[in-house]
């Protein structure tokens, strides 16, 4: 972290003398801005308006400020505008400014983030103990922050003293007309059509601008956006009676103009999404706008169609847009002529004017916190930006967190439930096939007989209109070929150089390839540990189960989805289209067909291995057991049709998976409520996570104990009631070459956590070579 400060306002110990009565005058006169730079600091830096920019600068916009020793220049964001008497009174000091330095120049003529926006990105800072110029440098698209998109021209405006000189001075023939031209538009005019204009080149222009008669300024020019695509806006339902009591629920906040959170609890199929989009036409009539976070894997054409159609403008924001395209939305929902934005995690920065609802879909997604600095989760970000709106925030899931569960339970949050499926339909029947004694896995298959069985008759009988036309979906959280390379003399196995990961074959590229940082390498012919010859595969990933589904119904059309085979934008809607028209009859992959996908015809999901997160050192690895199974077998069932659910285990006696499979979400969350208690782990105790790393094992595992000293000590000494778990190796010990300690700090009010390590800040010991992160509210324990 830098430590570096720019002189301060005030000199902290010596005190100053008093301003000389001729000082007094310039020194009331002096306009002060404080600067958040993007770095992890908490301060904010003063730096003098000088008088050219002082009736252009406004708080959140950016300027260009000089920095350290060297005056290197940066990019900072102006958080306030102060004049020396707002430093005076407050007791620690005179309240001269005194050398401080100006900004060079200012880069946007309209603020970027609006006053609330500031005031959100400054409680993310806050809470999440980052850098506020960090998170506003995070919070505008990279593309709006370059102007992608528009172009830089230069604009001439007449001064003052060229607007005397008009009247006073006897100009040149062309320069008279410049100037002229430049009075009577009383605004900064493009160079090249002021010349052609007053018919002259561009020396007129620069000599206007020699004497300082004419400024010139470098201003961004638009670009044209393309019209929204017109889609035919049908689709109205009936809505069932538990959609009309949770409608109501949610019309009732909104019309009460005060923020409350409402956690919607809906089955898998309950028509969740109808509900939000009622409760937005509610909004959208009053000329305000929603915003609806969804995981970026449901971004899919089938959910976007579903707004488009009702919702007559509709931005959405996904990872695939260009620079370009996001600016352009940027400044269409700025503008507030959007009414809708649907977008993944950070959309919920979307600069609307007049908030008036926010939606989070799925709101147990992990995918809702980010997990580079800042490290915000967007529920949270989304529940403060509601409050300060005074607007509503509905939180949809058919697997709520414990963190959202249990502040429904305690009254933070409003719950509406609904219970039952949209046109009568049952949940699905899951069976849990104990796979340790099934003779196929047995022999290293993947599907296991039962399965095998139930996919051939899923696929074979169909309705009588349509004989044999059902769909099956197979679900596997590996991708790869083969989870591990393995020795059978010596029993180790293929291990990432830079990570402390075993590597997964992938036998398209024929080689095999570290899932934490994506490193490639070739299989070496001998064991490097024993020098044996003869590798095992070991395990099954989705490029393993597709071989195995071919081979075992050659005569039915497949898809594989995972990160892998969908690195094309766009390939993941072609092949759900192609599943939805019937052309693909099995699809099977990864987390991606895990979530919101609504096809009548499937009949069979099939779960190849419900075990894979079970064991993972994670306390929440019941918690994501359950939701992925849960959701995974809400892909079936959707139609009169029905379907059913095939979980395979080793574990089918395991609570988390036992209660998937009733449906029972009350049960489940009840016990794991109750373990969460006992363990004293989230909801009931708040956490931030403290990651060290660096080249150098020792330094870092030295920096770590240094650091829980220093963090034991601040403790003990404020009585914070936190304690410090660790330091310890982290489950992943090594990661991009760097090695890794973690410790964690629990306490039962989560400010405790931010009061104590901004003590510790204060005094941060340091270790050359090692970074360190904190991870407020962590939810990824690797
Ligand atoms: N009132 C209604 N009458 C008839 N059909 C409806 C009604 N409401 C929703 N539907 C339809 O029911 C299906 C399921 O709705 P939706 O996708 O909103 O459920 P969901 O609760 O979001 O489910 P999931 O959690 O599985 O994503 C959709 O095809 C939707 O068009
Ligand atoms: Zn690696």
């Amino acid at each position: 972290m830098n430590t570096e400060k720019q002189q301060g306002l005030f000199d902290e110990g010596t005190p100053l003398p008093g301003p000389m009565p001729w000082e007094e005058a310039a020194v009331e006169d002096v306009l002060i801005a404080e600067i958040a730079l993007n770095k992890p600091l908490d301060d904010q830096y003063s730096y003098i308006v000088p008088d050219p920019l002082r009736e252009r600068i406004r708080t959140g916009g950016r300027v260009r400020v000089p920095f350290g020793r060297g005056n290197r220049f940066e990019y900072g964001f102006v958080t306030a505008l102060k004049t020396a008497a707002d430093y005076r009174g407050n007791g620690t000091s005179q309240g001269v400014p005194k050398r401080l330095k100006s900004i060079e120049s200012l880069v946007d003529e309209e603020p970027l983030i609006e006053s609330q926006m500031l005031q959100l990105t400054k409680w993310i800072a806050d809470y999440y103990l980052c850098g506020w110029g960090q998170v506003l440098h995070s919070v505008v698209p990279a593309g709006v922050r370059r102007g992608a998109g528009t172009r830089l021209e230069t604009f001439v405006a007449l001064t003052p003293e060229g607007e005397q000189a008009l009247a006073t001075h006897s100009l040149g023939r062309k320069q008279r007309a410049v100037a002229e031209i430049l009075k009577s538009r009383n605004e900064p005019v493009l160079a090249t059509e002021v010349a052609a204009a007053a018919d002259c080149g561009t020396g007129p222009i620069r000599e206007l601008e020699r004497k300082g008669f004419v400024e010139r300024l470098k201003i961004r020019s638009e670009v044209e956006l393309a019209a929204a695509a017109n889609v035919d806006k049908t689709e109205e339902f009936h809505p069932t009676a538990e959609q009309a009591a949770s409608l109501e629920k949610i019309l009732g906040t909104i019309q009460s103009g005060e923020h409350r959170t409402i956690l919607l609890h809906g089955v898998t199929g309950s028509g969740k999404t109808e509900v939000y989009i009622r409760a937005i036409e509610e909004v959208v009539s009053y000329g305000r706008q929603a915003i609806v976070l969804v995981p970026e894997i449901s971004l899919t054409p089938q959910t976007i169609r579903r707004f488009r159609r009702r919702f007559d403008s509709v931005a959405v924001l996904h990872s695939h847009l260009n620079d370009a395209d996001r600016h352009a939305h940027w400044k269409r929902i700025k503008s507030g002529d959007v009414q809708v934005v649907v977008g993944a995690r950070s959309a919920i920065f979307a600069p609307t004017p007049r908030l008036g609802l926010v939606v989070i879909d799925e709101e147990h997604e992990t995918s809702f916190k980010q997990d580079t600095t800042p490290r915000y989760h967007a529920r949270e970000v989304a529940e403060q930006r509601t409050r300060f709106a005074g607007v509503p925030l509905v939180l949809g899931s058919a697997t709520p967190t414990l963190e959202s569960w249990h502040a429904a339970k305690t009254g933070r949050y409003d719950l509406v439930s609904m219970r039952k499926r949209v046109g009568n339909l049952e949940m699905p029947p899951v069976t849990v096939v104990d796979i340790r004694n099934d003779p196929q896995v047995r022999k290293g298959q993947a599907i296991g007989r039962i399965l095998t069985s139930s996919i051939r008759s899923a696929l074979e009988e169909g309705s009588d209109e349509q004989p044999g036309d059902g769909q099956v979906i197979l679900f596997l959280n590996l991708r790869g070929f083969s989870p591990a390379v393995w020795c059978p003399a010596c029993g180790s196995s293929l291990r990432c150089d830079d990570c402390d990961i075993t590597m997964t074959w992938h036998r398209d590229i024929r080689r095999v390839l570290c899932h934490s940082c994506a490193r490639e390498a070739d299989v070496p012919k001998a064991c490097p540990s024993c020098g044996h010859q003869g590798w095992k595969f070991v395990g099954a990933g989705t490029q393993k189960l597709e071989d195995e589904v071919r081979a075992k119904f050659p005569e039915y059309s497949l898809a594989r989805m995972d990160s892998d085979s969908m690195k094309r934008p766009g390939s993941h809607d072609e092949v759900l289209s192609a599943f939805r028209d019937g052309k693909i009859r099995i699809l099977l992959g990864t987390q991606m067909i895990a979530k919101g996908l609504d096809f009548p015809n499937v009949t069979l999901v099939g779960v190849i291995d419900a075990d894979t997160l079970l064991h993972q050192p994670d306390l929440r690895s019941s918690e994501r057991t359950f939701q992925l199974i849960a959701q995974v077998a809400g892909r079936t069932g959707r139609s009169h049709r029905g379907g059913r659910v095939l979980v395979q285990s080793a574990n089918p006696a395991d609570p988390a998976i036992r209660r998937a499979a009733e449906h029972d979400y009350l049960a489940f969350s009840a016990s794991e409520m109750q373990d969460r208690e006992v363990m004293a782990a989230p909801p009931f105790r708040h956490y931030a996570r403290v990651i060290l790393r660096g080249e150098v094992e020792s330094d870092v595992k030295r920096a770590a104990r240094a650091l829980a000293d220093r963090i034991r000590q601040c403790s003990d000494a404020g009585g914070t009631g936190v304690s410090v778990l660790g330091p310890a190796p982290a489950p992943i010990s090594k990661l991009r070459k760097l090695h890794r300690f973690h410790l964690q700090l629990a306490a039962t009010e989560s400010e405790s956590l931010r009061a104590l390590w901004r003590r510790v800040e204060a005094d941060m010991p340091r270790t050359p070579g090692v970074e360190l992160a904190i991870d407020v509210d962590p939810i990824n324990m690797r």
